[in-house]
């Protein structure tokens, strides 16, 4: 029995992605396709503008429906508002959307007491190993009597609206639990003067039709680490989004991260 899967945000770049995916594959049967209400492809075959064929799903604004889990990239506010949805009607949510502010993040807190979701800056099961791996990079050099210097730097598309990405912000956190940096900051101009120990630098690049990249540098005196994870296209992260959304199907209320479905 495929499992049935809504899409929020269904003729985003990414919304098309997990359509166009999951339509070709028979565990996945997309029964919604949910888009605002201004959108103007509102009506249209969600098959067709993804470029997969006609699946006789038209985009449609949030409503009832047969899903058995919501996959959800929007942006913020819709996706607070299709949370507030799954939680009248108690189904499951991916949350792939970035840039919330602290009373969004606050309420997806509070509503996964009440059903289970998954939310992750990034769904590609690469990107999160990384995470992982810088972690442990982290760790490792935490003490080292010259000092490591963490920068971060992520390139994405020209149409992209937060920034930085929500996942140099999760990799800034990820360093800052295992190494103690307390200053974050983004960019650097004009005569800032010597380089604080205490801080990690953030720096957002937005060039062209780039899918996304992060690389994490950590600068010591006569030798530098570089981490880097690049995407070449966007379904590392549809496809992630679609194993969360199969993982998440039987798991009780609670708030997962991909590290909890791919078992990191
Ligand atoms: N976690 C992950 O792995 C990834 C996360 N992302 C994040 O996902 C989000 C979407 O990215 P992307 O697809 O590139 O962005 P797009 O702008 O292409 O897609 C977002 C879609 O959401 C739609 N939308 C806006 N308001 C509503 C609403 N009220 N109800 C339903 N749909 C609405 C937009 O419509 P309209 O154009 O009319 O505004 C648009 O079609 C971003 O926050 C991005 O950072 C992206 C890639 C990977
Ligand atoms: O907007 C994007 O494209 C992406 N956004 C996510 C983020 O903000 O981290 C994930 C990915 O890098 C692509």
């Amino acid at each position: 029995m495929a499992m049935k899967i809504a899409v929020h945000g269904a003729a985003g770049r990414m919304g098309q992605r997990v359509v166009a995916l999951a339509s070709a594959d028979s565990r996945y049967q997309i029964v919604a396709a949910l888009e605002s209400a201004t959108h103007p492809a509102q009506g249209q075959d969600a098959g067709l503008l993804a470029g997969v064929g006609k699946l006789g799903i038209p985009l449609a604004v949030v409503g009832e429906s047969d899903a058995d889990v919501v996959i959800d990239f929007s942006v913020p506010d819709a996706a607070i508002a299709v949370l507030t949805h799954c939680l009248e009607f108690n189904k499951p949510l991916v949350i792939a959307t970035t840039g919330f502010d602290v009373p969004q993040d606050d309420y997806i807190r509070e509503s996964a007491r009440k059903i289970p979701i998954v939310w992750a800056p990034s769904m590609s099961p690469a990107v999160n190993l990384l995470m992982k791996l810088t972690e442990t990079a982290a760790k490792s050099l935490r003490d080292l009597p010259t000092g490591v210097d963490v920068e971060i730097i992520e390139r994405h598309h020209r149409f992209k609206e937060d920034a930085p990405s929500g996942t140099a912000l999760r990799f800034g956190k990820i360093v800052a639990e295992a190494m103690g940096q307390e200053s974050h900051i983004h960019g650097r101009h004009g005569r800032p003067g010597e380089r604080p120990r205490n801080e990690i630098g953030y720096h957002a690049l937005r060039s062209g039709d780039n899918p996304g990249e992060h690389t994490i540098i950590f600068g010591m005196l006569g030798e530098t680490i570089e981490l880097k994870v690049a995407a070449s296209n966007r379904d590392c992260y549809a496809q992630g989004a679609l194993i969360a959304a199969d993982w998440i199907i039987d798991k009780p209320p609670g708030l997962y991260s991909m590290n909890d479905v791919l078992g990191l």
